[in-house]
């Protein structure tokens, strides 16, 4: 009985912590979604959060291997028992012309609040064993997948668990968010005069629009859970002038990697197949690494649960509450390297990621009370994890299966691009700073 009484003593600890702070993370929030900045190029961003967690004492690594990128950490006293290793991963890129339509500002915030939480915890208790706290920032989860580039780099290596809480328009403590193929596709003709003579013309604007036709005609195949959307980004410039270059760009969407590559290889015979329909050359390339499913972690799931349950949050069920097809995410990436736990939580507005309104609702000072309760449940977590080793082991068997029960296609490398199998003419990674 003490022992329950002593943890939850400290979980209102953790609280009580979160609370003090409050002010400093809803400036930290706000400013962060006042200066929306795009994948790798999340400057302020970057440099609000590492001067938050340099004036807090912890030990800070800016532009850690990405411009963009950081490391904060602290280690509480050394005890006999081996080190124990969390994360809480901060994004805070946004979306162009819409700013923070994805609430990675409050990403960002929930990742600081429960990482400052479980220390303050863990500075007014001695754990049984040593912990070291790690708060990652990692940049560009819309476009090119900064948590990938991480893992390239290691930062991943030594973590026990890690943890982030994504807003959305209900709390679930976890959503099937699928892998991700993304693709660029670019069609090279042969101009002439549309009029005078025509027939002397390649028109890509015709590769373009069968590419898009093939695969309308595709989904009536295609499996209810995989997804693939597109635009014509260039359809040409003059209505005299055949087209002799258009660009489109397409994602790729499916439950597992196995099912990603399969839809791949169909989507790319819609893209190869225009190209010969219409004499044109065709180039696909990509600059985003392919994310992968998050794999689901079903005792760390269910101490959040209970956490949550705790502070008041009424969980959605998958089939009856938000949207049972979640998007992507490269913290599905990360679940590969080391458990991980990704929630979703209700910041007080029924509308919708990736929309105006959205980004109005991450602003606001009412999403302020669900970021921090998410931030304590996910605070609270951890210090289950770390004040019950059995949890800890049962976390590992969970992550085991998982991984187990998903066979990546032999010969992929990991976290590398998919396209190196299917024809894709060339991949490439902006910004970093290897
Ligand atoms: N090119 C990757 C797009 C990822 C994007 N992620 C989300 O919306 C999740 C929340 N940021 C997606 O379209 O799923």
């Amino acid at each position: 009985m003490a022992e329950m009484a002593l943890l939850k003593q400290r979980k209102q600890r953790v609280c009580d912590m979160i609370d003090q702070e409050s002010e400093k993370l809803y400036v930290l929030s706000q400013d962060i979604w006042k200066t929306p900045e795009l994948a790798y190029k999340e400057h302020t961003a970057h440099q609000l959060l590492t001067s938050f967690f340099s004036s807090r004492a912890w030990e800070v690594q800016a532009h850690y291997h990405l411009d963009t990128a950081f490391r904060a950490q602290w280690t509480s006293e050394a005890t006999d028992s081996p080190c124990l290793h969390v994360g809480f991963l901060c994004e805070y890129d946004a979306l162009p012309d819409i700013g923070h339509a994805c609430g990675h500002n409050l990403i960002a915030e929930v990742g600081a609040a429960a990482a400052l939480g479980l220390r303050g915890a863990l500075e007014s208790v001695q754990p049984p064993r040593q912990v070291k706290i790690t708060v990652l920032g990692t940049p560009a989860e819309e476009d090119g997948g900064g948590k990938i580039d991480l893992i390239k780099a290691g930062a991943f290596e030594d973590m026990d668990v890690v943890f982030m809480a994504h807003p959305a328009q209900g709390d679930a403590a976890y959503l099937p968010d699928v892998a991700i193929h993304d693709v660029t596709v670019k069609y090279y003709g042969k101009a002439s005069h549309a009029s005078a003579y025509p027939w002397e013309g390649v028109n890509a604007l015709d590769a373009a629009i069968l590419a898009y036709n093939n695969v309308s005609v595709l989904r009536q195949q295609m499996k209810s859970t995989w997804r693939v959307h597109g635009i014509i980004k260039n359809g040409g410039v003059k209505p005299n002038i055949i087209p002799d270059y258009t660009e489109l760009e397409f994602y790729l969407r499916a439950p597992s990697l196995k099912e990603l590559y399969n839809l791949q290889a169909k989507v790319y015979a819609c893209f190869n197949s225009a190209a010969t329909a219409t004499g044109c050359k065709v180039e696909l390339s990509t600059s985003s690494y392919d994310f992968y499913e998050v794999l689901p972690n079903k005792t760390l799931g269910s101490i959040y649960l209970e956490n949550g349950n705790q502070l008041g949050i009424q969980f959605v069920s998958l089939d009856k509450g938000i949207n049972t097809m979640a998007g992507s995410t490269d913290f599905g990436n990360v679940t590969y390297e080391v458990p991980g736990l990704h929630p979703y939580f209700y910041i007080g507005s029924k509308t919708f990621n990736h929309t105006a309104e959205f980004t109005e609702a991450t602003g606001s000072e009412e999403a302020q009370y669900y970021t921090l309760r998410t931030a304590k449940s996910l605070a609270m977590t951890a210090l289950d994890v770390i004040f019950n080793p059995d949890l800890l082991e049962r976390i590992r068997q969970d992550w085991k299966m998982a991984k187990e029960m998903e066979d990546i296609p032999s010969g992929i490398d990991k976290h590398r691009d998919l396209n190196c199998r299917a024809g894709c003419s060339s991949f490439h990674i902006k910004n970093t700073t290897e």
